[in-house]
């Protein structure tokens, strides 16, 4: 589906219309970023620190924890709040068998944390931003295409995802637009090192050659732009590359410029 107007455009058409118009609160007054980056490389790092620097911002992070603890959602269900186990786990012991779920599940539960409305608090500030860790797009240019190229991922079953995952988007159109990515980069070795030192258990096994691949998948969808996007407004979206290999958490002259780069950034969408 092609958007209405292009981002910028329907932003400020947005921003002119009163709040308690429902359509402004939808398509989104905010500004709606999204951090990319490897496993480990910092991105729920970064979005502590931008949530310390601007208390005003809401920040919508990835849902790990359902993955690792996957129940039913309708209330009723949910009552019996049965346990039905741990996908990540599942996804790492058994890349073919989990996959698909894996992918499903990841981005059902994308969709729905770019769907969330705006926070109360952010209703009040005059620069509204959203910040969301991962995104819908993330989860088919990078982990379910890579899936694919490795053979856990069946011809069928990547045909069926794209398939949903296109419909869906297209469906959502505007409610679920992004303005932009903000970038974390940091070697493959780098982001082993930091995953150890995280020590989630169901990571145990990730190897280096892991994060490589994931590596260039986000070099070749956020900077060489070299990945097949099927989606307009996507194409076109700027992109923030902070190079993280720095350790920035016990540094505040790096956290102060890493900062500065984003809001600076935010000023040019
Ligand atoms: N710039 C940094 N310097 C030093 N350590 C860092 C830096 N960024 C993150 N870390 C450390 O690396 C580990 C992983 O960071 P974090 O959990 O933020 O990664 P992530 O990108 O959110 O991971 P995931 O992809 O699993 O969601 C943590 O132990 C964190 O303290
Ligand atoms: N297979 C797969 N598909 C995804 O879309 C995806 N998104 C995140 N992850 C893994 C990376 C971290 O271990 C952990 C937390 O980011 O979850 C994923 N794994």
């Amino acid at each position: 589906m092609r958007p209405l107007l292009p981002l910028r455009l329907r932003r400020v058409a947005a921003a002119g219309l009163p709040r308690c118009f429902g359509m402004a609160r939808r398509g989104g007054p905010a500004w709606r970023l999204s951090i990319e980056g490897n496993i480990a490389v910092g991105k729920s790092t970064l979005v502590r620190l931008l949530g310390k620097t601007f208390p005003e911002w809401q920040m919508v992070t990835e849902p790990v924890a359902k993955w690792r603890k996957v129940q039913a959602s309708s209330s009723r269900e949910a009552s019996s709040s049965q346990n039905f186990g741990n996908l990540l786990q599942m996804v790492y012991q058994e890349p073919s068998r989990w996959s698909y779920t894996f992918q499903i599940y990841s981005f059902m539960s994308r969709l729905k944390a770019q769907l969330e409305p705006l926070s109360e608090k952010l209703l009040k500030t005059q620069e509204p931003v959203q910040i969301f860790e991962r995104s819908v797009y993330s989860d088919r240019y990078i982990f379910a295409k890579n899936l694919f190229e490795l053979g856990h991922l069946a011809e069928i079953e990547w045909t069926i995802y794209r398939d949903l995952h296109t419909f869906l988007l297209q469906e959502f159109g505007d409610r679920i637009a992004l303005h932009g990515f903000l970038y974390l980069q940091a070697t493959p070795k780098k982001c082993l090192e930091r995953l150890h030192q995280r020590g989630r258990p169901e990571e145990k096994a990730i190897q280096l050659k892991y994060l490589e691949q994931l590596h260039t998948q986000h070099e070749n969808w956020l900077v060489k732009k070299t990945t097949e996007v099927h989606f307009e407004n996507l194409r076109n979206a700027p992109v923030l590359v902070l190079d993280v290999n720095n350790d920035f958490e016990d540094d505040p002259a790096e956290q102060e410029e890493l900062m500065r780069k984003v809001k600076a950034f935010i000023k040019t969408l």
